[in-house]
């Protein structure tokens, strides 16, 4: 049998619209790859920045806030993630986010002792 991701652990970290969040949880629960941790963070792409006023001053907001989601796989194939995730998250505005994929050298679980893609 062929492994997954050739028998490596993936982390993909996904950086996406906070209002997709649910969409992505759900299909990611879809595709078997429901372990995941997010973080609310800012961030710039090419989403132009916005421009406002505040009691008669100008300012300017360059960093859009934004949720990441790190999400690391052993048997669930990181393309399958990579896809379910952009699907769910995708509007086709710019703003809709980032997905990257790296090589995890180990895991742990805390409860009982396993590593590697036993563990996660
Ligand atoms: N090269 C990058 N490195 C790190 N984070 C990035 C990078 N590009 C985008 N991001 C993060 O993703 C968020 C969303 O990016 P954004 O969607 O604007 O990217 P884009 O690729 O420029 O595409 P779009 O045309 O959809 O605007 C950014 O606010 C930032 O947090």
């Amino acid at each position: 049998m062929t492994e997954s991701n050739d028998g490596e652990l993936k982390l993909i970290t996904a950086i996406i619209r906070p209002d997709r969040l649910g969409a992505v949880k759900e299909a990611l629960a879809e595709v078997g790859a429901p372990s995941l941790t997010v973080t609310n963070v800012s961030g710039r792409g090419s989403q132009p920045a916005k421009k406002g006023q505040w009691r008669g001053e100008e300012y300017t907001v360059d960093l859009h806030q934004k949720v990441k989601i790190e999400c690391v796989v052993a048997d669930i194939p990181a393309e399958e993630v990579v896809e379910a995730i952009g699907e769910a998250a995708n509007t086709g505005e710019p703003g809709d986010g980032k997905i990257f994929v790296l090589p995890v050298d180990d895991a742990y679980q805390v409860r009982t002792g396993k590593t590697g893609s036993d563990a996660v």
